[in-house]
């Protein structure tokens, strides 16, 4: 059967600290082709792979990844709330496939998650309940994190598994390219923030709202051009991005987890689940990009990519 990709940057900022129109139009125009490359495919199968930004997973317990067969969206940043339309048999089958490999990822039957996965279903499909889907964790934010090698077998597992499906299967990432928002790190946190990152599920509204609100004043500072967080790296993210359309995706293996940091800032690491994508098209056979859209896009403190990819058999098949 078919397979197809979508990889796509998030941001919570959207709608709170945009850009000028002329971005915000090829934004939209970008996202329009990829929702109409994906009406075309018609996918009865979305695995998506995001990361959680300590609205979900916690300190208490850390997977660096874990595949729900059932979860519930926190609502975060305006996003929808409530259950996603997770396809259980899936689930189990493509955590087979993954334990089977050797990748020992965690397992949940009350997966919580947040913008990472809602804003991308809500974006490519309209809502968190449109098609049937698996939603896989990345841990991206909470450090330490694993070598980003067991990130691409992890999405080669999960290919295999797709293969097996016997379904048209859209295999999605969410998470931004070089980008460094303000999200806490434990180890230089104070006591009362590292409490909230240990367990920190269901916060109250006004916790929530003060914890927006900064993310939103350091978009603000950001594009005036007046933050102390790390600048955006256009090259670093058109260099993974030819990587990432070449198929040659070991070349990634190599790379440091400080390197990613030092080049592109702490969050650059949600670009697991752009490789994780692709390793799990790779699994399918050779692919070929169909679209890549990006732009540096301070006000959303993100190098903001969208790119669309169809294996080449699955080409003919259309
Ligand atoms: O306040 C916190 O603990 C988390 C802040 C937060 O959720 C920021 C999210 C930013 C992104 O998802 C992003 O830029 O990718
Ligand atoms: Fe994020």
């Amino acid at each position: 059967m078919p397979v197809a990709l979508c990889a796509m940057s998030h941001s919570p900022l959207m709608g709170r600290n945009d850009p000028d129109q002329e971005v915000i139009d090829a934004v939209d125009a970008a996202f329009d082709h990829a929702r109409r490359f994906i009406a075309d495919f018609a996918p009865d199968l979305i695995v998506i792979f995001a990361p959680d930004h300590y609205n979900g997973v916690f300190y208490d317990l850390l997977p660096p990844f874990c595949i729900g067969a059932a979860a519930q969206s926190v609502g975060d940043y305006g996003t929808e709330a409530g259950p996603l339309d997770v396809d259980r048999d899936a689930a189990h089958t493509i955590t087979r496939e993954v334990l089977d490999s050797g990748i020992d990822a965690a397992f949940s039957e009350r997966m919580h998650v947040d913008h990472g996965f809602a804003q991308a279903l809500q974006l490519l499909v309209g809502s968190i309940t449109a098609v049937p889907t698996v939603p896989i964790f990345i841990n991206s934010v909470a450090e330490p994190l694993g070598p980003i090698s067991r990130v691409r077998l992890l999405g080669e597992a999960v290919g295999r598994a797709a293969n097996k499906l016997g379904r048209r299967v859209l295999f999605v990432g969410s998470g931004g390219l070089s980008h460094d928002p303000p999200i806490p790190q434990f180890t230089t946190s104070p006591e009362q923030v590292r409490e909230r990152l240990i367990d920190g599920r269901n916060p109250s509204d006004a916790e929530r709202e003060v914890r927006e609100r900064r993310v939103i004043a350091a978009g603000r500072d950001f594009a005036a051009g007046t933050a102390t967080i790390q600048p955006l790296n256009p090259h670093w993210d058109q260099h993974l991005l030819e990587i990432l359309a070449s198929g040659e995706l070991e070349q990634i293996d190599t790379w440091t987890n400080d390197w990613f940091v030092e080049q592109a800032g702490h969050s650059s690491h949600e670009v697991r689940t752009w490789i994780a994508a692709y390793a799990a098209l790779h699994a399918n056979g050779p692919y070929q990009v169909t679209s890549s859209f990006y732009r540096e896009i301070p006000e959303w403190i993100a190098g903001f990519g969208i790119t669309t990819a169809l294996t080449r058999s699955s080409n003919h098949m259309k």
